[in-house]
């Protein structure tokens, strides 16, 4: 059973800073968190952290996840791995609504070293508050995954 108030996440140790940040936007927004870790700025490789955030989104656990590193490139390349999650990287706010209203992405990705604290904070608010559009969109997603 999913907590639709639960949102997982997850970085490396180039994302550790700004995900602290966000989990506590998270919070003051009314979510609560699960934090995959890393567990601190020291050097680390992201797949650690981002498959058991992934796998806990796949065997529905939870809905829905942030995952964060340097790029947002090598951990949105692990969560994209697992046939349930789509991740968006996202670096702005128009791109975290589209991710939403035509990807139905339940993984934001954010490059942490390319974006401000303050952006950040946009992105999120932006993409937990946008719906998913339906419509000639879920064909293709329905399409993405391998069978
Ligand atoms: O995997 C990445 C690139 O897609 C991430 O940005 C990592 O955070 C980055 O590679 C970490 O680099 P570092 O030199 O080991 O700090």
């Amino acid at each position: 059973m999913t907590d639709k108030k639960v949102i997982g996440i997850c970085s490396d140790h180039a994302g550790y800073e700004l995900k602290l940040h966000v989990i506590g936007l998270l919070h003051e927004m009314g979510y609560e968190t699960e934090d995959f870790g890393c567990p601190s700025a020291e050097r680390c490789d992201y797949p650690d952290y981002a498959h058991p955030m992934a796998q806990a989104i796949q065997d529905g656990k939870l809905e829905r996840g942030i995952s964060i590193c340097g790029s947002g490139n090598g951990i949105s390349m692990v969560v994209n791995k697992y046939s349930k999650l789509r991740a968006a990287l996202c670096w702005c706010v128009e791109i975290a609504k589209l991710a939403r209203q035509h990807n139905d992405a339940n993984v934001l990705s954010m490059p942490a070293r390319f974006i401000s604290q303050e952006e950040a904070d946009q992105i999120v608010k932006a993409f937990f508050s946008t719906d998913f559009e339906g419509g000639r969109h879920i064909e293709r997603i329905n399409k993405i995954p391998i069978h």
